[in-house]
């Protein structure tokens, strides 16, 4: 990708992974309402993705976005996710099609399909348990903040069909620097690091696709997410496995 790539919620957490990992293979264009706290080696856009009017300008000239900027918190209320995620990913996708943008990454969640967990658990999060989810089943949202998801999902479908634009939606699972979550079988097999998570989304500026989800999960020896997809399509090749940490508590800070 020689153009400029977009990246929304460029301050959060999944952002910085991304720009730990991918600083300097990109012409990135970073955009959040927050502004920066540090100095910055991008361009940074300080706006609201509800603003259409300065979206215009941050996709103008960019050949790829990666829209993560919304409320990740799965008890946010619906006002929220409406604005947020629902109404400020429709904005972008608007804006970037305006614009010609050739490929879109979306932050999606695990929360889209959270329920499918609620008659399997815990067995679900244990390694000897086989059930995966892969991408091809209906959403099925724990709460309003993954029913947001699953509505930027069908976003992206429609962008896609109706304007040819590639789009892929990571259901990323749970994120965290240096080791995977502790004392949690849940977020253990749904673990997330944060150098699979720069490969992956790197995966997404890279590959060709038409219209795909995938899930965002490192090879975790505990699963219910498959990777398949992601490994086919993306060419997704992750090095982390929560099982491989050895649990030394010094390393538990992050
Ligand atoms: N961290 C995780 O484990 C997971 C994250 N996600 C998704 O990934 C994305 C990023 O999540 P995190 O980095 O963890 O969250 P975060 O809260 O650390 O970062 C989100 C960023 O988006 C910005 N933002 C929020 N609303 C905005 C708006 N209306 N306009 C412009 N900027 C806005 C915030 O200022 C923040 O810097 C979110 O969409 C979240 O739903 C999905 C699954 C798991
Ligand atoms: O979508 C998200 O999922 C992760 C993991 O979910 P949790 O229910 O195990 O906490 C969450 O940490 C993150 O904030 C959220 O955006």
């Amino acid at each position: 990708m020689d153009d400029p790539v977009l990246l929304t919620g460029a301050s959060g957490r999944v952002g910085q992974a991304i720009l730990d990992g991918l600083g300097d293979d990109y012409d990135w264009r970073l955009l959040d309402r927050e502004p920066p706290t540090g100095d910055t080696d991008h361009e940074f856009v300080v706006a609201d993705v509800t603003d259409e009017a300065a979206l215009r300008d941050a996709v103008d000239g960019v050949g790829a976005v990666v829209h993560l900027a919304g409320d990740p918190r799965p008890e946010a209320p619906w006002e929220s996710v409406l604005r947020n995620n629902i109404d400020g990913t429709r904005n972008v996708l608007e804006a970037a099609v305006d614009a010609g943008v050739e490929k879109f990454a979306f932050a999606s969640s695990n929360h889209a399909v959270g329920h499918y967990e609620t008659e399997r658990k815990p067995g679900l999060y244990r390694s000897d348990d086989d059930f995966r989810l892969d991408g091809t089943e209906l959403p099925r949202p724990g709460n309003l903040y993954g029913v947001s998801k699953a509505t930027g999902e069908t976003l992206g479908r429609y962008y896609h069909d109706e304007h040819d634009l590639s789009f892929v939606a990571v259901r990323i699972g749970n994120l965290t620097n240096g080791h995977p979550p502790i004392d949690y079988e849940r977020g253990q097999a749904m673990w997330l690091s944060h150098r699979d998570c720069a490969h992956l989304f790197d995966c997404c500026l890279s590959a060709d696709y038409g219209y795909e989800i995938v899930y965002g999960i490192s090879d975790n020896d505990r699963k219910y997410y498959s990777i398949d997809r992601a490994k086919e399509v993306l060419g997704y090749d992750p090095e982390d496995n929560s099982a491989e940490w050895d649990g030394d508590e010094k390393d538990a800070d992050a």
